[in-house]
């Protein structure tokens, strides 16, 4: 199996450093200081006093990694439709597209029924290019349940980590399903296949969508915000009317909101991604992680006040530090 990897950040330098780890040809798309650090010292890979260093091919240029296997993408979702020309570039005929992003993903709605089937949604896809570009029937989905933040360039630190979940949306995969999750385990990353992605990524962000725009108003970690009685509330209202969306639509959550809470407490004192590219004066990924409920439930005609107004106070955030 040859892997590429495009957006070699904190959880693209993760499951790369898993993929080589496992004996994985794996390449990868980079930039600038990444590119020159991925280039020199090579991807180093940190977990508590423990460091490893991994010499993998990396380029800026598509052609040269072009036609793997699979394309795992680590970029923020809010960086996919302007890489788009890269990916096409970067795929072949038979490449699949994995990413292992946070928020709703383009080829979500594509094939699965209901008040919402077909949906492209402009927070997440304007204009429906990605959902062309790249069909479900191309995708391995992915949800990453880790705590991880890039140190430096091409230098990742992981802070926990719980478990990687790919799926096979189309159900026409399962044999690169298997061999990626098989691979992701070899090397020390606790992976498996989920026979519902879907229900996967939408109880994933029944976690992102309050805690990561949460954090950035808050610049707290998510043991903070759960600690304190109010934020707690607050989370758990958003929670609520997300999980309204996800009973109209044919997504109903069986979990309650304490055990989803106790899956958050587990990374403990971390600070969101979202948090971390506040800190660091880079664009939020509001739109794929929050925007996209809000869109929904204007199209669905349902209240959603709490998720509405955090929404706009992030947005404004962002806005008044100049970050979109
Ligand atoms: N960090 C975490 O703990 C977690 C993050 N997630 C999710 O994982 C996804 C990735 O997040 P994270 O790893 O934190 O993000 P990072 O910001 O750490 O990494 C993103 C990487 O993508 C690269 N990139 C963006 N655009 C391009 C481009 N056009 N060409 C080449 N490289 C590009 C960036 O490079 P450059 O520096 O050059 O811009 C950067 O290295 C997000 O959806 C996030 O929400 C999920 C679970 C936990
Ligand atoms: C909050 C967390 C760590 C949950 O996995 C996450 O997904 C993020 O930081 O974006």
């Amino acid at each position: 199996m040859r892997v590429t990897l495009l957006g070699a950040g904190a959880v693209g330098g993760w499951l790369a450093a898993g993929l080589a780890r496992a004996g994985v040809e794996v390449s990868i798309l980079a930039r600038g200081a990444t590119l020159a650090a991925l280039r020199g010292r090579g991807l180093v890979f940190r977990h508590g006093e423990a460091e490893e260093v991994f010499r993998l091919p990396a380029s800026d240029d598509p052609a040269a990694l072009a036609g793997a296997d699979i394309l795992l993408l680590g970029l923020k979702s809010h960086d996919l439709p302007a890489a788009l020309p890269l990916v096409r570039r970067l795929i072949g005929r038979e490449t699949l597209v994995a990413p292992a992003q946070n928020g709703l993903p383009w080829w979500f709605f594509q094939g699965f029924g209901g008040p919402a089937e077909g949906a492209i949604l402009d927070s997440v896809d304007p204009g429906g290019a990605l959902a062309r570009a790249i069909p479900a029937e191309r995708v391995l989905g992915g949800v990453a349940h880790v705590g991880s933040r890039v140190e430096a360039p091409g230098v990742i630190r992981l802070i926990q980590q719980d478990r990687m979940l790919f799926g096979d949306p189309s159900g026409r995969h399962p044999g690169p399903l298997a061999a990626l999750v098989a691979a992701l385990a070899r090397g020390g990353i606790p992976a498996s296949a989920a026979p519902d992605i879907r229900m996967e990524i939408w109880l994933k962000l029944w976690g992102n969508s309050n805690m990561n725009p949460l954090s950035a108003l808050s610049r707290a970690d998510m043991l903070a915000m759960l600690d304190d009685p109010g934020v707690a509330g607050l989370i758990e209202a958003m929670m609520r009317e997300m999980a309204a969306i996800g009973e109209r639509i044919g997504l109903p959550i069986a979990q309650d909101i304490p055990t989803r809470l106790q899956v958050t407490r587990r990374l403990g004192a971390f600070r969101t991604s979202m948090l971390q590219d506040l800190e660091a004066r880079r664009p939020l990924e509001l739109g794929p992680v929050l925007g996209c409920l809000v869109e929904l439930t204007q199209r669905l005609e349902m209240p959603a006040p709490t998720l509405a107004g955090v929404h706009g106070l992030t947005r404004l955030l962002g806005r008044n530090l100049g970050l979109d």
